[in-house]
């Protein structure tokens, strides 16, 4: 048994502040796959996006994705593409839980428009962007097992409360595996 605790969702939703807590709790390691995609290559993000392309991107998220599902059971947060990919929801959902952070539009914002770290909303109308993302993604992030509303004015500790909890209602036995 491989099971993990996946977290989905748009940029800024909270994967990896959320997912940091939650692994805490559970005393499992936490791995963000944005961090290791960029530990591989020796490359930070906007770095990978501008040399060689979000199609590349993509592919090293899907071979991160592959490898860390397979060392677990542990605590993953993806990156806010991850979840689009089919063959990345299959193997996601072969044996580990997958959880939507579900995160407004005005929270979103607030908390990713001063960073320069997310290439897809280096455009004209980065606040247009990222809504059409949102408008675009949800149905998708709605197909995730769980979905836990991450709203501004919780904290994270209260945030990563509510995932436990639903892990708890939703399949506790995944908070038994070691
Ligand atoms: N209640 C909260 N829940 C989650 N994140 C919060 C909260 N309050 C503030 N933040 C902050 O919001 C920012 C965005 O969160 P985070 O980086 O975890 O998002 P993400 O979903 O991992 O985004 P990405 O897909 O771009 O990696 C962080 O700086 C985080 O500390
Ligand atoms: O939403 C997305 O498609 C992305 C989110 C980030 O976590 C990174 O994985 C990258 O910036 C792409
Ligand atoms: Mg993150």
């Amino acid at each position: 048994m491989r099971r993990n605790i996946v977290l989905i969702g748009m940029m800024g939703a909270g994967k990896t502040a959320i997912g940091g807590e939650v692994a805490r709790r559970l005393h499992r390691p936490f791995t963000d796959t944005d961090v290791e995609i960029e530990r591989a290559a020796a490359m930070t993000i906007p770095e990978i996006f501008a040399r060689d392309g979000e199609e590349f991107f993509r592919a090293r998220e899907s071979e991160v994705l592959g490898r860390v599902l397979a060392s677990g059971p542990g605590v993953v947060s993806t990156g806010g593409g991850a979840w689009l990919r089919p063959e990345n929801r299959d193997r996601i959902g072969e044996d580990s839980v997958s959880i939507w952070l579900d995160c407004d539009l005005d929270t979103l914002w607030h908390r990713v428009r001063h960073r320069p770290t997310r290439p897809l909303l280096q455009t004209a109308d980065p606040h247009g962007t990222l809504a059409r993302l949102l408008a675009e993604r949800s149905p998708v992030y709605a197909l995730a097992d769980i979905r836990v509303a991450a709203q501004r004015g919780d904290s994270i500790e209260q945030t990563a409360d509510r995932v436990l909890a639903a892990i708890r209602t939703h399949d506790p036995a995944i908070l038994e595996d070691k």
